[in-house]
């Protein structure tokens, strides 16, 4: 089967005015349809460095990098419009790529109505908890229909309970929705929390440990 991300030989260095920063080595690794993957690393070892080069902000000092799929990014804060309802803020993106049918509006009703915010979709952003924002901003980014999604510490705005909370409930979303997942964290606990890791059958969590490793030292 052709892999779905392949990263090989991944270096990048920053050249500041102080001098060169050597933030990324050799990263090579490889990712088949439906894998997830947990980037752990402490502040300052790369995490973002990797993420960006993933989707095509950054150009790496060297190797390359092979997306064979179309990228759904969800960011550490949930970029709710407060101004806009539920259901269109889960719209914004089709809208923009004017690609909001009739067959992408069934999506969005699936995905809400499995996900518990069905009833909420003419509801303000701020009329809803920390964990469920999370959730719609999960689901605006699966309505684009991304076959690699990329998460960008996509707990780390919320309290420690809900985020336990919402860790499972985001797992199992996208394992029900079997996609390929590159997500960055700081937290061991959430890398490994259950539900990834009962998905060892069809998916698997790998640690960067070069990257650990390197930011220990
Ligand atoms: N544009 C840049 N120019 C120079 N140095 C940079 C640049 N971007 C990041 N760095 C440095 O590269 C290192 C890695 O940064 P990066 O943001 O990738 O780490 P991170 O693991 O994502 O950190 P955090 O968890 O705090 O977001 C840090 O030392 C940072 O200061």
């Amino acid at each position: 089967m052709k892999p779905i991300v392949q990263i090989n030989d991944l270096s990048m260095n920053y050249y500041t005015l102080e001098g060169e920063l050597e933030v990324l080595k050799d990263i090579n690794l490889t990712l088949e349809e439906g894998d997830i993957l947990a980037l752990v690393g402490p502040s300052g070892c790369g995490k973002s460095t990797i993420m960006n080069i993933l989707s095509n902000l950054i150009t790496p000092t060297k190797g390359e990098v092979i997306m064979n799929g179309k990228i759904g990014y969800m960011f550490q804060r949930d970029h709710l419009l407060e101004w806009r309802t539920i259901m269109d803020n889960i719209k914004i993106g089709l809208e923009i790529q004017k690609k909001l049918n009739d067959e992408a509006l069934k999506k969005i009703e699936r995905l809400l109505k499995l996900y518990g915010i069905w009833e909420f979709r003419n509801n303000y952003p701020k009329e809803l908890s920390g964990g469920m924002r999370q959730r719609v901003a999960l689901i605006r980014t699966l309505a684009v229909n991304p076959d690699i999604l990329l998460l960008d510490e996509p707990f780390s705005a919320l309290d420690y309970q809900t985020r336990l909370l919402v860790c499972n409930d985001i797992a199992q979303i996208i394992k029900n929705e079997n996609k390929t997942t590159i997500m960055v964290t700081h937290d061991i606990a959430e890398a490994t929390c259950p539900i990834w890791q009962t998905n060892l059958m069809n998916m698997y969590v790998k640690f960067i440990t070069e990257i650990i490793k390197r930011s220990c030292i």
